[in-house]
C-alpha cells in the first residue's frame, strides 16, 4: 500500500493554539518501512494519529494507494496501531485482546481466536492466550500489542515508539520480530522513534521531523553523512556541538580550525563526530584538556574551547590542563551557517 501525507497541517491546543505539524509531505512506498524521527515535541505522534485517522487534520490529505482517506473513519481505514503505552484491555485475556480487531470486524467467534492463536504463535507467545495481560512482562504486552495491531491484516502498520519500555536486550529481540513480521505480512510500516540509530538500522527511508516540519527525508546513509542540519548530524548521538564563526571556508572556534568551504560567512554551528576526532601527538599541541576519563577501550578528552566543550577519543590518558593535539577525519565533520542550516560544508 502506497502512503502519500501531502501538506498536513494542524493547529492544536489553545490561548494561544500552536502549529503542531506544518504543511508535512511525503510518500512511503508499498512495503516500505519507514520511520518518523525527531526531538521530543517534533510532532511525530500528532502525525501517525492523523495518518490513522485518530485525529482530524486542519490541512493536507492522508491517500492510501492514491485515494483520499481523509473522511474515512478510523476503524475503517485498515491500519494496525501500536500505542506507546500499548493500551491493551486489562480486563480481557491475551487472545481476546489480540482477537477484539477481528471481533470489531464481525469475524465469527470460533475464526477470531483461530486467528489470535496464530498471531500469538508468529510473536512467540504460543500457549499465553489464556494469560490475563496484567500476569505478562513488559516485553510480552508489547508482543501482544503487536499481535493485536496484526489482527486485522491491515496494510498500514504504525507503531508509536514501539520499544520505548523495554531494556535493551529485549529492544533488539523486539527490532528483529518487527522487521521479520514487517516483511512476512507485506505490510507498510511506519514506525516513530526518537533513537536515531534504530531508525537508521530499521528503516528503508527516514523522515526527520523538528518543529512540525521536515527537515530531511531520505536514505539512512544519506541523515547520517549528509545530514541537513546541525540537529539531524547530532542526533546520531557521540558527538560534540561547537559554536563559532566561518570566514573565507574556515570555521573557527578559539583554537579549533576546520574547512567550512560552501559555508556562508558569519555565525555557524559546527558537530563533531567522536569517530571523525583523535587526540594524535603528531598535530600541534593546541587544545588544553579539562578532563580525561577512561572508557573501557579508549579514552575520552574533554577539550576546553573556550567555555565550550569538544569530547574527543585518546588511545592513552592524558593529564588534566595538559595541551593535545587533535587530528580530524572530515567525513564526520559538519559546519551549518547558523540560519537555515542547509549549507551544511566539511
Ligand atoms: N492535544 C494537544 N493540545 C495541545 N498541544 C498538543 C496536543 N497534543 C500534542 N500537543 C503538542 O504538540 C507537540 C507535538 O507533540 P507530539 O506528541 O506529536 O510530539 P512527538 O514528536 O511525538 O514527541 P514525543 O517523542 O515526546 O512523543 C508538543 O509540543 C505537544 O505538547
Amino acid at each position: 500500500m502506497k502512503l502519500s501525507v501531502s501538506g498536513i497541517t494542524i493547529d492544536l491546543g489553545t490561548k494561544p493554539a500552536k502549529r503542531v505539524l506544518d504543511d508535512v509531505s511525503f510518500e512511503a512506498y508499498d512495503r516500505e518501512f519507514l520511520s518518523l524521527l525527531g526531538a521530543s515535541g517534533a510532532g511525530k505522534s500528532t502525525l501517525l494519529k492523523i495518518i490513522a485517522g485518530i485525529l482530524v487534520q486542519d490541512g493536507g490529505s492522508i491517500a492510501f494507494d492514491g485515494r483520499a482517506v481523509d473522511g474515512v473513519a478510523a476503524h475503517k481505514r485498515n491500519v494496525g496501531y501500536v500505542f506507546q503505552d500499548m493500551r491493551l484491555f486489562p480486563n480481557m485475556t491475551v487472545e481476546e485482546n489480540v482477537a477484539f480487531p477481528c471481533k470489531m470486524r464481525g469475524m465469527r467467534k470460533d475464526a477470531r481466536f483461530e486467528r489470535a492463536r496464530e498471531l500469538l504463535a508468529h510473536v512467540q507467545l504460543d500457549g499465553f492466550g489464556k494469560r490475563e495481560v496484567s500476569s505478562l512482562s513488559g516485553g510480552q504486552q508489547q508482543r501482544v500489542a503487536l499481535a493485536r495491531a496484526l489482527a486485522a491484516t491491515p496494510q498500514v502498520l504504525l507503531l508509536d515508539e514501539p520499544f520505548s519500555g523495554l531494556d535493551e536486550h529485549l529492544r533488539d529481540e523486539m527490532r528483529s520480530l518487527v522487521l521479520k513480521l514487517h516483511r512476512e505480512f507485506g505490510m507498510t510500516t511506519i514506525m516513530v522513534t526518537h533513537d536515531a540509530i534504530e531508525a537508521i538500522e530499521m528503516s528503508d527511508r527516514i523522515v526527520y521531523l523538528s518543529g512540525g516540519r521536515v527537515e530531511q527525508f531520505g536514505l539512512p546513509d544519506e541523515l547520517f553523512e549528509r545530514s541537513a542540519t546541525s540537529e539531524i548530524a547530532a542526533c546520531f548521538g557521540d558527538c560534540s556541538t561547537i559554536k563559532g564563526v566561518v570566514e573565507d571556508g574556515v570555521f573557527s572556534a578559539g583554537p579549533l580550525s576546520l574547512s567550512a568551504k560552501g559555508v556562508a560567512p558569519g555565525s555557524a554551528t559546527a558537530v563533531i563526530r567522536q569517530s571523525a576526532a583523535a587526540v594524535d601527538a603528531g598535530m600541534p599541541p593546541l587544545f588544553p584538556v579539562r578532563c580525561c576519563v577512561y572508557r573501557g577501550s579508549t579514552y575520552l578528552v574533554r577539550i576546553d574551547l573556550e567555555g565550550q566543550s569538544l569530547s574527543v577519543p585518546s588511545p592513552s590518558p592524558v593529564a588534566d590542563g595538559a595541551l593535545v593535539g587533535v587530528a580530524f577525519d572530515g567525513s564526520g565533520v559538519f559546519v551549518y551557517a547558523e540560519e537555515g542550516g542547509d549549507d551544511a560544508g566539511r
